[in-house]
């Protein structure tokens, strides 16, 4: 039973007409005392609330009862819906644990998909709520490629199992090298969604001139440089996931654009009068603090709120270095085809040193040091000696290349390098991050500096 509050009978007969024509049941109440009646008096699974159906604007009073409702029923999503004036009034709700909030006028399609998701994702919390610390079991998902069982990863397994048929968006943090773009994946393939395309935009890459065109698309001659149409990266994700990398780079003017679709889910294609509407889920990832970022003013409050009704935490490979042997054997397994070498192995100790190192690159650094130790070491079975070998023949090679003290500064040296590697690799920027030991949006900042030429590989 999903109950509906609300002082305007127009506004709750409409919602209740809207919920019954999808199959749900739906009691409403006009005043908080109703409502609490209400929740007493039927099973509620969810609320819509709307923030300002007392009389006075300030919303006190349903700010007030949110408070009254997660008290007696905490267990209950609560849907705010609110106008667009009261924004800050809505991210109040979301902070005191409302669900998810929907601006006035409100797209029918759009409040429903938000109850289907608070419903669905308050089933799977209550599921998998039950029993003594069960975990997912790997085979019913699809994690194929994501190695590790330590209690790290498999809590971030678990989350991933349990949202991934839900349209919640997420929020995936985590350093550098973690592999929120491979959980981000994995999301997309275990949902519902997953027969629909999954877009990839590094925001990171994108500068602010450029957002609206690269997003939204445009039309030929909406600009100088616009020679022909172009498809945005949302019209792209219709009915399927869009994966937001590296949002915290995003400017502030870009900050407003993208809260709008997310919130409105319209958009207008450049030099296009027409709004589109989109339907998609929303995945982003970043390894900046938004929180602090939300704090210094950089990042806007009500976005952040938008796009973390879940939040992933992947944590740093030092704190599960019991990952560390699977990793290594999972890569040794892939080269020993790649370089049809075998025997290839890793010796016990070679194993536990490297558990203790500290791998501030995380799995990607892992990852090439493995490969180019492998490459490096004529040995079938690799010793900690190879490693470190490896480690110091970088540094060494390094030096003898090095050209003399005071023909170059570092940032000539960094743009000569990151063109040689670009230049090596035929501009696929995913490798020359990987060789150059750089996260893409690391790299995709420095090629903006620099002003080298790329195609956004997304
Ligand atoms: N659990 C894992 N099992 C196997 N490989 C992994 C795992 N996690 C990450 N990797 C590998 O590590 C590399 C980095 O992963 P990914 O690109 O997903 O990280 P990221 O956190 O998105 O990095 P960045 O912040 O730099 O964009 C990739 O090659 C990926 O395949």
């Amino acid at each position: 039973m999903i109950l509906i509050i609300d002082d305007d009978v127009a506004v709750r007969t409409s919602v209740s007409l809207l919920l019954k024509q999808a199959g749900y049941m739906t009691v409403s109440a006009a005043d908080p005392r109703e409502a609490l009646q209400q929740l007493q008096s039927y099973e509620i699974s969810l609320i819509i609330l709307d923030m300002n159906f007392s009389l006075e604007t300030t919303g006190d009073e349903g700010l007030e009862l949110l408070a009254e409702i997660r008290r007696t029923a905490p267990a209950v999503p609560v849907i705010l819906i609110t106008g667009w004036a009261t924004i800050s009034l809505a991210v109040k709700g979301i902070k005191a644990g409302a669900f998810d909030f929907i601006n006035k006028p409100w797209d029918n399609q759009h409040l429903l998909q938000s109850v289907r998701t608070a419903l669905g994702l308050s089933r799977s919390l209550a599921a998998t709520g039950q029993g003594p610390q069960r975990h997912v079991r790997r085979e019913d998902y699809d994690f194929n490629g994501i190695i590790g069982d330590s209690p790290g990863m498999m809590e971030v397994l678990d989350t991933v199992a349990r949202i991934a048929a839900t349209d919640a968006s997420v929020l995936i943090v985590g350093e550098s090298g973690t592999g929120k773009e491979m959980i981000a994946s994995a999301i997309y393939r275990n949902s519902l969604r997953k027969t629909f395309p999954f877009v990839k935009v590094n925001l990171g890459g994108i500068s602010s001139s450029l957002f609206e065109s690269e997003m939204f698309g445009h039309k030929k001659g909406a600009f100088t440089d616009a020679k022909t149409d172009r498809i945005g990266r949302f019209e792209m994700a219709h009915n399927g996931t869009i994966f937001l990398d590296e949002i915290g780079d995003l400017e502030m003017n870009s900050q407003v654009k993208l809260l709008r679709v997310l919130q409105d889910r319209t958009y207008e294609v450049l030099g296009s009068s027409r709004t589109k509407t989109v339907n998609t889920r929303v995945i982003c990832a970043t390894n900046a603090n938004l929180e602090e970022k939300v704090n210094d003013g950089t990042f806007r409050e009500d976005l952040y709120y938008r796009i973390n009704l879940i939040t992933i935490k992947l944590p740093p490979l030092r704190e599960r270095a019991s990952d560390i042997p699977q990793l290594v054997d999972f890569y040794i397994n892939n080269l020993k085809n790649v370089y049809g070498r075998q025997k290839l192995a890793v010796d016990k100790d070679a194993l536990k040193w490297l558990q203790t190192q500290p791998f501030p690159g995380n799995i990607r650094e892992l990852k090439n040091m493995v490969e180019r130790t492998v490459l490096m070491s004529g040995s079938d079975l690799l010793t900690i000696d190879d490693f470190m070998l490896y480690k110091q023949g970088h540094v060494k090679k390094a030096g003898q290349q090095l050209p003399p003290v005071g023909a170059m500064d570092l940032e000539e040296m960094e743009e000569a390098m990151i063109k040689r590697a670009m230049e090596f690799h035929h501009n696929n920027v995913s490798r020359v991050a990987e060789t150059l030991g750089l996260s893409r949006g690391t790299l995709y900042r420095r090629l903006k500096k620099y002003n080298i030429p790329y195609e956004d590989t997304y």
